[in-house]
């Protein structure tokens, strides 16, 4: 008998699922934490962007409203997502081009204040992109990284941040919620830590901008880079955002200064005069046709409430590792079991994974593989249903059994 369609029945946001492409079909998606489905209104949207803006507008376009989008957007996906006060969020470029920009300009400022910080603190788990960034930039500018060493299916703990911080740390570079375990950091805590060493805090938001809620102001952050494709269902490869808290802006000064983050762009002058506030971060020409999506998705999380979307995500997790226990004997959770300590994915592990991973893919169940032997499974909370979480476990339990 099915448990999920009580479920099902009393989720307040259940209805939210008929507005995403697809959501008819039995194909059931577990992979909104790398790629989010479409939202429905976002096929008109684009449509009408070609036809009345782009196509009406044309150049005119950038003086009427383009110019500015990068920071409207970013202000109303601060409001929405990110707990941050107007002025200080930007979208544009991707996550990796964030991370060097702002990871330059904040070690470059805190080693003119105090050439003694020359170390840069980050996680061994932490992603891929981040710590290449933080190592080409280390290399780049003489520094040095010290690791804490974090076990896959956890995160940078309040003690083990205090041990690595200290005299000589210029910036401490974490994530808020773990790719691979969904460990969800205890971001208040390690903040203060930071600081109290007297360092910045640079945070990772790509796996929790959209579903898990953030305090950027709240918790004093310094700096903040996510993605927007992922549960902001912007697309593949839509742009990514920075955060720069206001108290810092007018002392950073970020590497790649192209014309579209001088003080005036069309004066065409001789030399490089940085703008005020958060536009001396943006570098090129915004990618306008890449805000388009994501812009549904912004009007569905505010109708939602973040607070309502973290309640499901909550809900769904826990769900997923509730059938785990009763029907994956073979299987151990790879993620926090307190949904306290979860963010808004569940990775389920057993060294049949990859080839389970394989044979889910051909039958439209759709989770996705991390080393080692991780199942990934990524609940978006507005587009997922209970009851995909229902078939999705059946389906990994026959796979088991078929590859055993
Ligand atoms: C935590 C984290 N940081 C960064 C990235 C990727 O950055 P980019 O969009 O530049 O590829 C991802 C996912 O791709 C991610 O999960
Ligand atoms: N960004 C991705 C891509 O361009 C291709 C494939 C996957 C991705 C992802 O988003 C992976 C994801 N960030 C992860 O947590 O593993």
């Amino acid at each position: 008998m099915s448990t999920a369609a009580p479920l099902d029945a009393a989720d307040p946001l259940a209805h939210f699922r008929e507005r995403f492409v697809g959501a008819e079909s039995d194909l059931v998606y577990f992979d909104g934490n790398s790629l989010g489905r479409p939202v429905a209104a976002t096929a008109g949207r684009l449509g009408a962007f070609v036809r009345d803006d782009w196509g009406g507008r044309l150049i005119r376009g950038w003086d009427e409203q383009w110019m500015e989008l990068p920071t409207r957007l970013g202000d109303d996906l601060g409001r929405i997502c990110l707990g941050a006060a107007p002025g200080q969020t930007a979208i544009g470029d991707s996550t990796t081009v964030w991370l060097y920009k702002l990871i330059r300009a904040a070690v470059d400022h805190v080693v003119r204040t105090d050439p003694a910080r020359t170390e840069i603190v980050i996680d061994t788990d932490n992603f891929p992109t981040d710590r290449y960034v933080a190592e080409g930039i280390a290399a780049e500018r003489g520094l040095t990284l010290r690791w804490i060493e974090v076990e896959t299916s956890a995160g940078v703990t309040a003690d083990q941040l205090r041990e690595a911080v200290g005299e000589r740390t210029a910036l401490v570079v974490l994530c808020h919620v773990a790719y691979r375990a969904a460990w969800l950091a205890d971001a208040p805590e390690l903040t203060r830590i930071a600081h109290d060493a007297g360092a910045l805090v640079l945070w990772d938001l790509c796996h929790s901008a959209g579903s898990v809620p953030v305090a950027l102001d709240g918790w004093d952050a310094d700096l903040a880079v996510g993605c927007t494709y992922k549960y902001l269902n912007g697309g593949p490869g839509s742009p990514a955002f920075g955060y720069v808290n206001a108290r810092l802006q007018a002392d950073l000064t970020q590497p790649i200064q192209g014309w579209m983050g001088h003080a005036d762009p069309f004066l065409m002058g001789p030399g490089y005069a940085p703008a005020k506030g958060m536009r001396r971060f943006i570098s090129g020409t915004p990618p306008i046709l890449g805000m388009v999506a994501m812009q549904s998705m912004l009007e569905l999380v505010e109708e939602a409430g973040i607070e309502a979307i973290r309640a499901k995500s909550v809900a769904l997790t826990s769900y997923a590792v509730e059938l785990a226990d009763t029907t994956l004997p073979a299987v151990t959770l790879a993620s926090p079991r307190d949904p306290a300590q979860r963010g808004g994915h569940v990775t389920l592990h057993h060294d049949r994974m990859r080839a389970v991973t394989a044979r889910l893919w051909e039958r439209d169940v759709i989770p996705d593989y991390r080393d080692p032997g991780g199942l990934r499974i990524g609940l978006s909370p507005l587009s997922t249903s209970f009851d995909e979480v229902e078939r999705g476990l059946e389906a990994v339990a026959t796979a088991l059994r078929e590859t055993s």
